[in-house]
């Protein structure tokens, strides 16, 4: 569904990611994890077309999108839930989640009882503010938001950033009922331990802009293993 080859891309003339080769089929939760500063940001919004390659391709759903806007990859079914959220703290709940169903036309009622049923916590505050949700339901206003516009792929960055770990636990669950019901294809960025491994069907690690590993169920299945990618 998504394939990148040799992906190289730059703030100005500073490089940040360095030749990545990585590739998402239908049906899988992909995660990339690394440390702070390695790249993962810039990743998923190159994959969204918010920062464009220096160099390599990009492949989303048999078509070259490479040199695609952000607009025309989200009209095509790429969603992106960016890191920190970006909610509209001054909207109410249902106001921003309305935001997502403008992308594509094929989002239906049906779509939103099924989201709900996710988040029912946004729909007793529908008519709230999105500023007076704690971190975690902002996350799931964020997702909620992304779904509306019935995403095929879902590029999710650091999910577990800056919310209870009670909650980064129900999200991660989350996630995985969203791609088993809903057969959304998932790639996200993450350094939370407990989420790669809870999430992720398969991993690569990531260092300086570049992907040093692919990590497969055996692997991810082994704390320690896993802990020493992002041992500082
Ligand atoms: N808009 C920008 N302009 C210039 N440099 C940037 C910009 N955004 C990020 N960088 C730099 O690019 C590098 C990679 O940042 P990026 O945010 O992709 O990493 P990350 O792995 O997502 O880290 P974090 O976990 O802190 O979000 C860092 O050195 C960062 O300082």
């Amino acid at each position: 569904m998504l394939e990148l080859d040799g992906v190289t891309a730059a703030y100005d003339r500073t490089p940040i990611l360095r030749g990545v080769d990585l590739s998402v089929d239908e049906g899988e939760i992909v995660g990339v994890m690394g440390k702070n500063g390695v790249g993962k940001t810039t990743l998923l919004k190159t994959v969204m077309g918010l920062l464009e390659p220096t160099e390599g391709t990009i492949r989303y759903a048999g078509a070259d999108v490479t040199s695609a806007s952000a607009d025309e990859r989200a009209r095509a079914g790429i969603g992106y839930i960016p890191q920190g959220r970006d909610v509209f703290p001054k909207l109410t709940v249902e106001q921003n989640i309305r935001m997502g169903e403008k992308i594509r036309a094929d989002s239906d009622e049906t779509l939103y009882d099924q989201i709900y049923g996710y988040f029912p916590i946004l729909d007793e505050r529908a008519n709230q503010d999105a500023g007076t949700l704690s971190g975690g339901q902002q996350q799931m206003l964020a997702i909620a938001r992304a779904l509306v516009s019935n995403p095929d792929l879902l590029l999710l960055d650091e999910p577990s950033e800056g919310i209870q770990p009670s909650i980064v636990g129900q999200i991660s669950e989350d996630m995985q009922a969203i791609n088993e019901d809903l057969g959304t294809t998932i790639l996200f960025v993450e350094q939370n331990l407990g989420v790669i491994r809870e999430m992720a069907d398969r991993c690569y690690a990531m260092e300086r802009g570049e992907i040093v590993d692919e990590v497969g169920p055996t692997t991810l299945a082994d704390e320690d293993a896993i802990a020493e990618y992002l041992a500082v």
